[in-house]
């Protein structure tokens, strides 16, 4: 990235890379859902929360290129459940093969200004914080400048971050295919065009001259249909890791993400929850599901 020496492990975004070519293009998210333990025989507690959770990292560990934490379903056990995102986060820093494990990005969606967003860089990227997983998913929409104390963070320390561009959800589109008015200091290019566009824009800058990949990426759900064309979203040119969610419970699939993506489908990583982990609790079960995705995904972006 660009400005902002980089720490001693390699960045994120060459550690994804490796992990995505060894491991398949697949990170399967831990969301552990009420439902989800009432299936596989837990309670909705905190014990059930971390029984589930770790069953997961155990099961599938070094299996997978990533694994994403979604913190939520740990606050609503309030701090014992923030006690085992950690748990979590360390458990798959111990995970599989290699000096880092398997990789974990904690999904918070975190977003604020000034001294309060170095406060949350600080919590989920700073070496030695216990919730620091390998990437955050941070909000822009308070603006894309708002995420620089994570920006360089990150930087600083290895990490990644995936920006919100253009989300799985519906209501997303009124904010991101939106057109900017064009303001002070906007990319010329991106000038007048949708919100979309102009975030994949900003993490393209910090991206610029990145090998393999940068370490900025993007959120672009898999479920969106045309919406890369719609907005002129560039994602070829971002240039950094491309998170799709939406794969499996959300009903994207195959076709979805190869239809999504087109040029820009090498740095995708597509992600699946629901769809995974109802496998469960069977170990095994839970390795077939994360293989049949894995190689779902393989088929639609590698080949
Ligand atoms: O950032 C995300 O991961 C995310 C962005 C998005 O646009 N849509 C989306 O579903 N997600 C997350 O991805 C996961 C989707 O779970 P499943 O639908 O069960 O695969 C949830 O943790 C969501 O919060």
């Amino acid at each position: 990235m660009s400005g902002v020496e980089a720490g001693p492990v390699a960045p994120f975004g060459a550690r994804l890379a490796a992990a995505m070519d060894a491991n398949g293009p697949l990170c399967v998210g831990i969301d552990p859902h009420a439902s989800l333990l009432q299936a596989w025989g837990l309670p909705d507690d905190v014990d059930g929360l971390r029984e589930f959770s770790l069953r997961v990292v155990d099961a599938l560990g070094g299996k997978v290129a990533a694994f994403k934490p979604q913190s939520a379903f740990f606050e609503r056990h309030g701090s014992r459940g923030l006690a085992v995102l950690e748990e979590v986060v360390a458990a798959a820093r111990a995970a599989g093969s290699g000096s880092t494990g398997t990789l974990t990005i904690v999904d918070a969606k975190r977003g604020d200004i000034g001294s309060t967003m170095s406060a949350y860089a600080e919590a989920f990227l700073a070496d030695g914080s216990p919730l620091a997983g390998d990437a955050l998913t941070v909000s822009p929409y308070l603006g894309f400048g708002s995420l620089q104390p994570a920006v360089e963070l990150a930087a600083a320390t290895g990490r990644g971050l995936f920006v919100l561009c253009l989300t799985s959800n519906k209501e997303g589109l009124e904010v991101q295919h939106a057109r900017t008015g064009g303001p002070e200091g906007a990319l010329d290019r991106a000038v007048g065009g949708t919100v979309a566009a102009l975030m994949a824009a900003r993490a393209a800058v910090l991206n610029a001259g990145a090998e393999p990949m940068g370490s900025v990426g993007l959120v672009v759900g898999a479920t969106i249909g045309d919406a890369v064309r719609a907005t002129g979203t560039d994602l070829v040119a971002v240039n950094g890791p491309l998170l799709a969610p939406g794969v499996g419970a959300q009903g994207a699939g195959e076709r979805e993400l190869a239809a999504t993506f087109g040029d820009a489908r090498r740095n995708v990583l597509a992600s699946s929850s629901r769809a995974v982990l109802g496998a469960g609790p069977d170990p095994d079960a839970l390795v077939r599901a994360a293989r049949a995705a894995a190689r779902e995904a393989q088929a639609a972006l590698r080949s």
